[in-house]
């Protein structure tokens, strides 16, 4: 504890103070005196017992206990330090008062003024104020501030400890005279800085020691422990330190202590530590343009760490505006990692980083095998529900994953982001171990029993002076942690993923609707053709030449078209079935549609009537031209060799014309009626009507 801040046992019960100062109890009314600190009559010059007995204006005079008392009404304490003058020892004396109200009483803080230091204070002040506003960085501006409350209060050190995310405290900046001990980098454990101790800098943001030796001063009369509760010191700059904290600073040669609170939004961020290695007597002036200072190097700090934040948030948004044209696109995990994998583990300082979706998975950089991605995911599904990542620097510590082989990851950020109403897809930024040697300026509290080096156990005073100036501790299985704006950043990131596979689920479906749209007009014209069309020949069905022989009818009706319509039969065409099988039977038709297909005209239409009987519609045609037409199908069909039949087959045709007022009924018959004369009259052969 070298810093000295551990006073765990000079708490609120504390009944005696440090001798820098005097301290009076009042009631109150700030009518009467309480109690006094033995020290009275050596700081104002008046013996405590008058005190008691006369009360406030005895202390004061009349005049300022007036005002006292004027100016505590209805308030908590003074707007500022008052300052008189008085003649103690037979010197004229300079006095700071200060008073606030705890709890029933009014605690009255009497202080010298000194000379040293607060000359010229304000032009001081300003320069390093000035310093602290040029700073560009976080370093530049703690050592301006280390620097320049040093050069106000003339201490032998002045330090920054920063505290991080478990307590632990680490010199960051520090300033010293020639010869003093360096504790820059070193770190201080969080056991160092008790809950306690934090609030008690809530209170007062400012302790300050000027002689850590020098004998604690009782308050008379002193309290009968049945009588009451003690005074509440702990807002007061004059209680006095502990044995423990005395003895502590006393092995690290620190004879003076002022330490100053520097706080951010979340609580006590660090603190500015100033040692002296021999009594150094303060005045109260110069201690608070040292607080000043520290509060504006504050602000200051916490501007410059928002503008770096802010500067980081720009490059996510950036990184976003990237991510953000894969929208319209289709892209696998894999394909994201690819094209933004080496970005993302820049921003996040990763090592590696997976994307873990649902039937899909993608990788980038030193990550666990996709076995263990799967297993790590389905425990995170398990245990963590909420959209806020999961993360953690020291993975051998988190039992959610335990026995799971992350390989070199001691460090990982997991968020999900929905994928539906109950998937989820995980974005994993794994980060590698970070070793790291740290050099504790003492031991932590919990160490002390368990005592790792033994060596250095208390009683052996040359080691013990070693134990608070250096020890060395291996810090493995850790990671970088992951910093508020990065988990910031990775549910930013997140959102978009989100956004990009709502997207493209959007255009998955979309892409099945056209293909499901494209499977309908496909199973349309498969219908239609169906119903239009014979399946084995692909000729028109007799469905479809009906509706041709209308259409051409009714054309023919008005415009006295000649038309012209053939009807014919493959003769003993049930010997050629019962001969060579129906299989065959079925490729005589289709080759005989084929060839028939080869002598019609653009114009004509060949349909199949029913069973071996097909329908020639010869538009433009009269008897004649039909005539001529029915003879070259009946020629052509002779001739035709079809494979597995050496004697072909032959076809009987009969033919007729349209006649005004034909109807398709009474032209067929016609038709059918010179078919049947060319059968009986020996096949193969032409008949017409
Ligand atoms: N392979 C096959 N045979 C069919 C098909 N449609 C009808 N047939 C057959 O065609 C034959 C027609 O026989 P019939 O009406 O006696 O006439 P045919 O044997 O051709 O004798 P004629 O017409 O008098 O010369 C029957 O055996 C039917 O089974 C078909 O699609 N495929």
């Amino acid at each position: 504890m070298p810093i000295g801040t551990r006073d765990t046992s000079t708490t609120a019960l504390s009944s005696s103070i440090q001798p820098c100062g005097a301290l009076l109890i009042l009631d109150a009314d700030v009518g009467r005196v309480l109690q006094a600190s033995a020290n009275l009559a050596s700081i104002i010059g008046i013996p405590v017992e008058q005190a008691l007995e006369e009360g406030p204006q005895a202390v004061f005079g009349h005049e300022l206990a007036r005002r006292l008392r004027r100016e505590l009404t209805g308030r908590q304490r003074l707007s500022g330090a008052l300052s008189v003058k008085r003649r103690v020892a037979g010197k004229l004396t300079s006095l700071q008062i200060d008073a606030r109200r705890s709890g029933e009483q009014v605690i009255v803080e009497i202080e010298p003024l000194i000379r040293n230091g607060s000359r010229r204070l304000l032009a001081t002040v300003n320069t390093w104020l000035a310093r602290i506003a040029e700073a560009a960085n976080p370093d530049d501006l703690l050592d301006a501030l280390v620097s320049g409350v040093r050069d106000l209060t003339g201490h032998d050190r002045v330090l920054v400890c920063g505290f991080d995310a478990d307590g632990h405290g680490t010199v960051l900046a520090e300033q010293r005279g020639a010869g003093v001990m360096s504790l820059l980098h070193m770190r201080f454990p969080a056991s160092d800085f008790p809950p306690r101790t934090r609030e008690l800098y809530d209170l007062v943001p400012l302790r300050n020691v000027p002689d850590i030796s020098a004998p604690a001063v009782e308050l008379m009369p002193a309290r009968d422990p049945k009588a009451g509760a003690h005074p509440d010191l702990s807002s007061s700059l004059l209680r006095s330190i502990s044995p423990g904290q005395r003895d502590y600073l006393e092995r690290l040669e620190v004879a003076a202590l002022l330490s100053i609170a520097m706080h951010a939004d979340n609580g006590l961020w660090g603190l500015v530590l100033c040692h002296g290695m021999s009594p150094h007597p303060l005045s109260p002036a110069v201690r608070d343009a040292a607080l000043s200072l520290t509060h504006m190097a504050t602000q200051r700090l916490f501007l410059l760490k928002a503008r770096s934040e802010a500067r980081y948030l720009q490059r996510v948004q950036d990184s976003r505006q990237l991510l953000g044209s894969e929208r319209g696109e289709l892209v696998t995990p894999a394909t994201l990692l690819q094209r933004h994998g080496e970005s993302w583990l820049a921003l996040f300082r990763a090592h590696g980083v997976a994307l873990v979706m649902p039937g899909h998975e993608g990788a980038f950089g030193e990550v666990p095998t996709s076995q263990v991605l799967q297993a790590l995911v389905a425990r995170l599904e398990d245990t963590h529900h909420h959209p806020g990542p999961w993360s953690s620097h020291a993975l051998g510590e988190a039992p959610q994953l335990a026995g799971l082989d992350l390989r070199h990851a001691t460090g990982l950020m997991a968020v999900s982001f929905p994928l539906g109403e109950t998937l989820r897809g995980w974005l994993l930024l794994f980060r590698a171990e970070q070793r790291e040697v740290r050099l504790w300026a003492g031991l932590p509290g919990s160490m002390r029993s368990a005592g790792p080096p033994r060596a250095l156990a208390p009683g052996d005073g040359s080691l013990l002076v070693k134990l608070f100036s250096e020890w060395r501790q291996e810090i493995q299985g850790q990671s970088l942690p992951w910093e508020r704006v990065e988990r910031l950043a990775a549910m930013d990131l997140a959102e978009d993923l989100a956004v990009i596979a709502s997207a493209q689920e959007i255009q998955r479906l979309n892409e099945r609707l056209r293909s499901e749209q494209q499977a309908l007009a496909e199973a349309n014209r498969r219908l239609e053709h169906l119903a239009l069309f014979d399946p084995l020949t692909q000729v028109w069905n007799r469905y479809r030449i009906e509706q041709s022989m209308d259409i051409e009818l009714s054309a023919a009706e008005r415009y006295a078209r000649p038309l012209a319509l053939l009807l014919f039969d493959v003769d003993h065409f049930k010997e050629v079935n019962d001969t060579h099988g129906h299989e065959l039977g079925d490729r005589v038709l289709s080759s005989l549609a084929r060839e028939v297909e080869q002598v019609l005209r653009e114009s004509d239409f060949l349909g199949r009537w029913g069973g071996e009987e097909f329908v020639v519609l010869a538009t433009n045609s009269d008897l004649e031209a039909g005539l001529g037409l029915a003879e070259r199908l009946r020629q052509r069909i002779a001739e035709l060799e079809i494979g597995g039949l050496p004697e072909g087959v032959t076809i009987s045709i009969g033919v007729a014309a349209w006649r005004p007022g034909d109807t398709r009924k009474r032209l067929l018959a016609r038709a059918d009626e010179a078919m049947y004369r060319a059968k009986a009259a020996g096949r193969d052969r032409v008949e017409a009507e």
